[in-house]
């Protein structure tokens, strides 16, 4: 069981400490159930129950109520410290993780991981303890059962044991139905998305609408059927239950004074000791179908850490350390380097390269080409974000390969067209407000946003006004390599020309290597070389004098 791994992850001292509550604590319950029933016999002898067994009791309770409170309270500080742990951890591990690997995640299991299964399972943990603690009172009871009547507690094993049969059968149907369940939720987190990121497209188009909303539908009852299906489990454990609790009870009341000599006067004390005792295994039952659901969440976490473990990961402090080799770089070669899009078909698959590319500090290249010609993917294969499948990096002529490459990035600032912007200006938490927000002035944005208490005011700007943040972020991080792809796209006339005529050259003028994928040829005259891609191959690289100025 995967949940009780996960809870072997814990510190040893802390897990001692709330087993032993937990067991104290069922030990006491025990003793007021053994104490109630001695009462009880008592008092239909006709007897009165002493003062001792009075102090008893209340000692017991005591015990009990104490242990119980702590247990639970630590219980759950100690469960909620390993989900959190469990959170940042893969949150971490993706952080760090290759792009293509985060891809094949897929963001609905993310999601779904990361958020929904964790909370599911703090809801699940203090049931899980409880269950421990009525498993000891189950321990105990059967003692006293056993103490009692020897055959009573055959009786009970008995029963028990078809239920356990039933129980395990039940369960393994279930497991499968849960499995497939989580699925079908990580898609419709993914169809959520497509909902809410394409709320204008699906305004605008009713037909679409309608196909997306038909879509949603039938993966929403796919996930109806099967949560039925899955509801069903707990009536099953349910009837299972009572099934096996009044078969004890029916062999114990009515064969038991006929059939075993000796057990008719004590019967009337079996009943409500039997009873004590299937009560707790009831309730184990009933919570049961939480703890499969809970433990195939916990899978699917541990499944998608492994995934991320698998697949490698560079932490920060190593990248930045790797990059050390390279900062001082005078040219990049990339020699015959492919990257393929793997498509369900080779037809429909993409190969960008081999690019065979030598680039020097200080230079100012344009990538240019059609549309589908490969230029993003030529970019994010040139600054390690893709791996290269084919061919070989050099920095200076040595060879960047394996986890150099995550220092390689290092020296990339980039913006692509599908860019994030965030709100902080994460990694230079030092930026003078004065400096960012003078370059917000320059980029013709005072009056729109500013830089207060580390953060932008404003983000919902048109997407040219959010490119020019970016460019702010970018210019900020200093870093050798710029990478722009199509970045003027949305800019108005007077922008481009800034770009083009003075934010490009003033970077080349500093020593930058600016790698620009443009479709502005007005401007290609100011690139250092042009370089022109079509099916993810170079056609030509010529250098920028080829063209004159409009
Ligand atoms: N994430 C992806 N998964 C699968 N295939 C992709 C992916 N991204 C791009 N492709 C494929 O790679 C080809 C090249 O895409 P790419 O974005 O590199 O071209 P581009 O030259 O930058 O195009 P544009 O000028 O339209 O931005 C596309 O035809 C597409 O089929």
């Amino acid at each position: 069981m995967a949940i009780a791994t996960f809870i072997g992850g814990a510190d040893r001292r802390q897990l001692w400490i709330m087993g032993s509550l937990t067991v104290l604590a069922g030990m006491a319950n025990a003793a007021l159930v053994v104490m109630i029933n001695d009462v009880t016999a008592l008092v239909a002898g006709g007897d009165r129950p002493s003062l001792w067994i009075w102090v008893g009791f209340a000692i017991a309770f005591l015990i009990y109520y104490q242990c119980n409170t702590f247990g639970l309270l630590h219980s759950n500080a100690l469960i909620e410290h390993l989900l959190n742990r469990l959170r940042l951890d893969v949150v971490d591990k993706l952080r760090q993780s290759e792009l293509l690997v985060a891809d094949r995640v897929g963001r609905g299991s993310l999601y779904s991981m990361v958020s929904h299964e964790t909370n599911h399972l703090s809801v699940t943990f203090p049931l899980l303890v409880d269950s421990f603690q009525q498993t000891v009172l189950l321990v105990f009871s059967l003692i006293y059962l056993l103490y009692l009547s020897p055959a009573a507690f055959a009786v009970f094993l008995l029963a028990v044991g078809v239920g356990i049969m039933g129980y395990v059968a039940i369960n393994r149907r279930f497991r499968v139905t849960l499995n497939i369940l989580g699925q079908r939720q990580n898609r419709m987190l993914d169809a959520i998305d497509s909902v809410i990121l394409g709320a204008k497209e699906l305004r605008l188009h009713s037909a679409r609408g309608a196909a997306v909303e038909k879509a949603y539908r039938r993966l929403s009852r796919a996930c109806e059927s099967l949560l039925v299906a899955s509801g069903e489990h707990w009536a099953e454990m349910i009837l299972l239950t009572s099934f096996v609790t009044y078969l004890m009870l029916g062999v114990v009341a009515f064969a038991f004074p006929h059939f075993i000599t000796g057990q008719s006067l004590i019967v009337f004390q079996l009943v409500p000791v039997l009873l004590f005792c299937i009560g707790p295994l009831a309730k184990i039952v009933a919570q049961s179908p939480m703890f499969l659901r809970a433990d195939v969440g916990l899978e699917g976490i541990l499944h998608v850490q492994r995934q991320l473990a698998a697949a490698g990961s560079i932490a920060p402090a190593e990248a930045r350390a790797l990059a050390e080799a390279y900062t001082d770089f005078r040219t990049i070669a990339y020699d015959g380097i492919t990257f393929t899009h793997q498509a369900e078909t080779p037809e429909d698959s993409f190969t960008a390269g081999p690019l065979t590319l030598t680039l020097t500090r200080g230079e100012l290249i344009f990538i240019v080409g059609g549309n589908g010609s490969g230029k993003s993917t030529a970019m994010k294969l040139m600054c390690g974000l893709y791996p290269a499948k084919q061919g070989v990096i050099r920095v200076d002529g040595d060879v960047v390969a394996g986890r150099a490459i995550a220092g390689l990035r290092e020296l990339f600032s980039a913006i692509f067209v599908d860019f994030h912007l965030f709100d902080r200006l994460y990694g230079l938490e030092n930026a003078d407000p004065l400096t960012v927000n003078r370059l917000i002035d320059e980029m013709g944005l005072a009056g729109k946003v500013r830089f207060e208490n580390g953060r932008f005011t404003r983000l919902h700007l048109s997407t040219g006004q959010r490119k020019r943040l970016a460019l702010i972020a970018a210019l900020l991080e200093d870093r050798p390599i710029y990478l722009f792809d199509e970045w003027s796209a949305e800019q108005d006339i007077h922008f481009r020309k800034t770009f083009y005529e003075t934010i490009l050259p003033s970077l080349r003028k500093k020593g930058k290597l600016v790698i620009a994928v443009t479709h502005d040829e007005r401007y290609w005259h100011l690139a250092d070389r042009v370089v022109k891609l079509d099916l993810g191959s170079i056609v030509w690289d010529r250098p920028g004098e080829h063209w004159s100025a409009p």
